[in-house]
């Protein structure tokens, strides 16, 4: 891989607090990579290694194949950055800004064409400090798109912007990388990652949790089925679960949820046997992992496995019912009773006590 940037094993302390604990990546020339994470996970601290801000405590970081700290003057005319915090002066307005800006630029591209890339055309006389949330982040990343950078940071590119403008934005992004432009973001808005990341790497404390493509990432997680049994059905009357590929099982006051790693062999033996017993499988829903599950899980720290939305404490029965792991082949595993777990054991032989 022609790697662009390059982490290996890179820490940031701040007075012995280590905001970022050993991360490696790369990212190759034309790829756009977001790094995620929950609230104090790491991100701005990473990019600001990456754009030369600051010293790692340890590791190495390169960009362009240099130190963008130690060798800054050959780095830094080649990126672009957004931080999330401009800082312009409030009096100038946005044409005074961007024309400041464009005359500290090394072959800056012309201010109106910056102006129009982010939509700002039309308030080109209006003050820094007039100017709406959203509109400060557009002139934030007109400002990093005046060098033509061939990579470029950008630290939550879209957050304050209306659906439109983030839309506008995403399409603008993924122009400049069909032009050939390096990205790396960061965002707290998953969907911004499934539409424009090639790959990304969910931080957690510090750490990279998980990386790769969004269907990697979401691959690792099961998929889910939940269903509502009849009263006078029970879920011991299915074929063996582990056999169906059902990875984990609940049976939470009639409601049945099934977790596996095949959802097209679970949901085919499922219905073929509701089929075959003339049952009404109600409710019905089956869907793949989404992103969100994964972030959710990381976020957590721990598997969770209770209603869509839900995450809280596995541990706490009174809230989630029965869950459990389907360990053994052709046995439907022992529950934990709870108050309002209907299914109290299933055992080995399928049947339902
Ligand atoms: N200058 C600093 N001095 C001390 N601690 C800091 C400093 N900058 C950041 N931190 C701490 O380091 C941790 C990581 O912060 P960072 O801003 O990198 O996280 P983040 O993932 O970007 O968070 P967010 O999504 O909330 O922007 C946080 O706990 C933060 O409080």
């Amino acid at each position: 891989m022609n790697a662009v940037i390059e982490t290996i094993g890179l820490k940031r302390n701040y007075r012995g607090f280590e905001a970022v604990r050993g991360i490696d990546f790369t990212v190759a020339r034309g790829e756009l990579f977001a790094l995620l994470g929950t609230n104090g996970a790491g991100k701005t601290s990473t990019l600001e290694l990456l754009e030369g801000q600051d010293v790692p405590t340890g590791g190495s970081v390169r960009v362009l194949g240099h130190d963008p700290f130690h060798d800054r003057g050959k780095v830094r005319h080649r990126i672009g950055v957004m931080l999330q915090e401009g800082g312009f002066p409030p009096e100038l307005t946005v044409l005074e800004t961007v024309r400041m800006w464009a005359g500290c630029t090394t072959g800056a591209r012309p201010v109106d064409e910056a102006l129009e890339l982010t939509s700002l055309s039309g308030r080109r006389a209006v003050r820094v400090k007039q100017l709406s949330g959203g509109e400060r982040r557009r002139l934030d990343l007109a400002l990093a798109l005046l060098g033509r950078p061939e990579v470029l940071f950008l630290d939550e590119p879209t957050t304050g912007l209306d659906a439109q403008s983030r839309r506008d934005t995403w399409d603008l992004i993924r122009e400049l990388k069909a032009q050939g432009t390096t990205v790396l973001l960061t965002t707290h808005y998953l969907e911004e990652a499934e539409q424009l990341a090639d790959r990304l790497a969910i931080m957690h404390q510090g750490l990279i949790a998980t990386t790769g493509r969004v269907a990697d990432v979401v691959a690792e997680r099961p998929s889910r089925i939940s269903f509502e049994l009849p009263r006078d059905r029970f879920l011991g009357e299915l074929p063996p679960l582990a056999a169906m590929g059902v990875t984990r099982h609940s049976d939470e006051g009639g409601t049945v949820r099934l977790e596996t790693r095949d959802l097209q062999r679970t949901a085919t033996e499922l219905l073929s046997w509701a089929h075959h017993a003339g049952v009404t499988l109600h409710a019905l829903d089956a869907r793949s992992a989404s992103l969100e599950e994964a972030f959710m899980e990381i976020a957590k720290g721990f598997e969770d496995f209770g209603n869509p939305g839900d995450h809280g404490d596995p541990g706490d029965p009174g809230r989630h019912g029965t869950t459990m792991s389907t360990g053994n082949p052709g046995n439907h595993g022992t529950t934990r009773t709870t108050a309002n777990t209907r299914t109290t054991a299933i055992t080995g032989n399928g049947e339902t006590r």
